[in-house]
């Protein structure tokens, strides 16, 4: 193209006055070209970083999207052995870095925290938080800090988790009942562990609206369940709109109306809960001794009511920002709680003699006969390894939540532009057998010999299935109780067996949240 542009140029040339204007022409494009080149190389090494990182070059238009496999998390990881731990390819227009080694992650996501503490949000995230009034998509800024500091310090800290484990105790053991009356036949376990750790959700959150509801409460539970699993994989699905961001306005894949359909379905439940909930404050204000709730055992819905009331002048609360955690909470806690549940039976279905290890010692702590408690869980040392090894193979967030750096930076020596995409391939980390030794193997035991220097802090850049740095999941101390405390009565309440004729299979389905392809079916034996 520039030989037919300089061509047409010199086909215009006829007489002298106009070779030597064309000379000078040329003389003008030639310097302006040459301080562009010097600006170029200055700009890049003013960065200390003189290129993008290698990847594959893609094609026009479309960069990479027509050569990634379904699984995402996999075809990074077979792109990562070509072209490095620090890897740079295009999906539509949007530039997106991968990062695949656990250097490469402390450069990024600790040395560089604050530069990296922005989530890359899909469009369809902005719908469903009322346009990022949560914490999860809110940009990195007073907003977030304010949601992140009154989730750490009122919600999610120990006093306010211990306070509700006689909540959470009632519905698991709701759980065991039912498996004991299905004793002998197949039970979907996808379907009875997310019903339960829904269940459990649900009286964290509100409890207290439901205490009384039966029948209907386990109706809600159902319907809004199902809803919450589709709106976490809308979360993941792969949209035009976010790889064309000048084509999100037609929504051509139609997922923003399907979220929007969601919010209706939440914002209807969320409104209710919440008026009852005025409702019953208005009438303890009056003086009803009945309304009044206990000041110790209040549940989330109250405490974030308490805050938009009496609001905190350093972090004011509004109802958006209510509605808006309440939906970080029901996303945040409830598809990846019973996804690790699940992926950790289909491990021990697959490894008799590891399941029985781990009732042995739940039976030794908890009692032949008794029912599992939350006080029990600290000396259940061999199933915390179990719960450790099933999170390192199978990270519910194989990719993390992607960043977006706020200024353009430097890792292993290339250069990471501002706005771009920044994938973390966890799972690509925690299978790798220069970082792992027997990589692919279900070991729990590893964890005992590795105690004390593995942990979920994500200060372990080897090991990090909660994320890292700013943005690191605030939910560790409750998730790591609730999968250790559903895991423990499952495998306390029966000997479980898979279906007579059925192979047991660990085939993954790639996600925002990684599930297993297939829903976990097994037989629960009696002991
Ligand atoms: C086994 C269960 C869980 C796993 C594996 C998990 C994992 C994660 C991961 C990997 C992230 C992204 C971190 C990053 O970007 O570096 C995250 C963020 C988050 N998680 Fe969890 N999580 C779990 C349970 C929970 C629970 C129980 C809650 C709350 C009830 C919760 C609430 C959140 C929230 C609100 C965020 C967004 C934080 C922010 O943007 O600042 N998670 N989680």
């Amino acid at each position: 193209m520039t030989l037919n542009t300089l061509s047409w140029w010199r086909n215009g040339e006829e007489d002298e006055s106009k070779s030597s204007a064309s000379s000078s022409l040329m003389a003008v494009l030639a310097s302006v070209l040459a301080v562009s080149i010097v600006f170029y190389l200055f700009r890049r090494t003013k960065n200390g970083a003189r290129l993008l990182p290698p990847g594959p070059r893609g094609l026009p238009l479309l960069g990479s999207l027509p050569f990634l496999g379904s699984d995402l998390h996999v075809s990074f990881a077979e792109l990562a052995r070509t072209y490095g731990p620090v890897m740079s390819l295009r999906l539509g227009a949007k530039l997106c870095i991968v990062l695949s080694s656990p250097e490469t992650v402390k450069e990024a996501l600790r040395d560089q925290d604050a530069i990296f503490a922005n989530h890359d949000g899909p469009v369809v995230a902005l719908v469903q938080t009322y346009g990022g009034k949560d914490m999860t998509w809110a940009p990195y800024g007073p907003q977030w800090r304010m949601l992140r500091k009154v989730t750490m310090r009122q919600l999610l800290s120990p006093a306010t988790i211990d306070g509700l484990s006689v909540m959470r105790q009632g519905e698991i053991w709701r759980m065991v009942e039912e498996i004991r009356g299905k004793a002998g036949q197949p039970v979907n376990l996808r379907e009875l562990v997310s019903a339960a750790t829904f269940n459990v959700t649900m009286v964290m959150l509100w409890g207290a609206s439901l205490a009384h509801k039966g029948e209907e409460r386990d109706a809600l539970g159902r319907e809004f369940g199902k809803a919450v699993e589709d709106m976490v994989d809308l979360l993941g699905a792969p949209n035009i709109s976010d790889f064309y961001p000048a084509l999100a306005w037609l929504d051509l894949q139609g997922l923003v109306r399907r979220m929007r359909r969601f919010l209706l379905l939440a914002d209807r439940i969320f409104n209710s809960v919440i008026e009852e909930r005025l409702m019953m404050m208005e009438s303890c204000r009056e003086g009803d001794p009945a309304a009044a709730m206990d000041k110790k055992n209040r549940d989330f819905l109250q405490v974030m009511l308490d805050l938009v009331q009496n609001p905190d002048p350093q972090a004011p609360m509004t109802m958006d920002n209510t509605k808006g955690l309440l939906q970080d909470l029901v996303a945040g806690g409830t598809d990846t709680t019973s996804t690790t549940v699940e992926w950790a039976m289909a491990e021990l279905l697959n490894d008799p003699e590891r399941m029985k290890t781990t009732q042995a010692e739940i039976a030794a702590v908890v009692g032949e006969g008794n029912a599992v408690e939350e006080v029990h869980l600290p000396r259940l040392r061999y199933l915390d390894t179990v719960v450790r090894e099933t999170l390192r193979l199978h990270p519910v967030l194989p990719l993390l939540v992607p960043r977006r750096p706020s200024t353009t930076c430097t890792v292993a020596g290339y250069r990471i532009p501002e706005g771009t995409k920044v994938f973390v391939n966890v799972w690509a980390i925690h299978r790798d057998p220069q970082v792992w030794e027997n990589a692919s193997e279900f070991k729990p035991e590893r964890f005992l010999h590795e105690a004390g220097t593995v942990d979920y802090s994500g200060n372990t850049f080897r090991y990090l299935p909660f994320g890292t740095g700013r943005r690191i999941c605030p939910g560790i101390s409750l998730a790591e109780r609730m999968v250790m405390f559903i895991l423990a009565s499952l495998l306390h309440s029966a000997d479980w067996t898979l279906p007579a004729g059925v192979a047991p299979d660990l085939n993954e389905k790639f996600g925002l949240v990684m599930r297993k392809e297939k829903a976990l079916v097994a037989v629960p034996n009696p002991r």
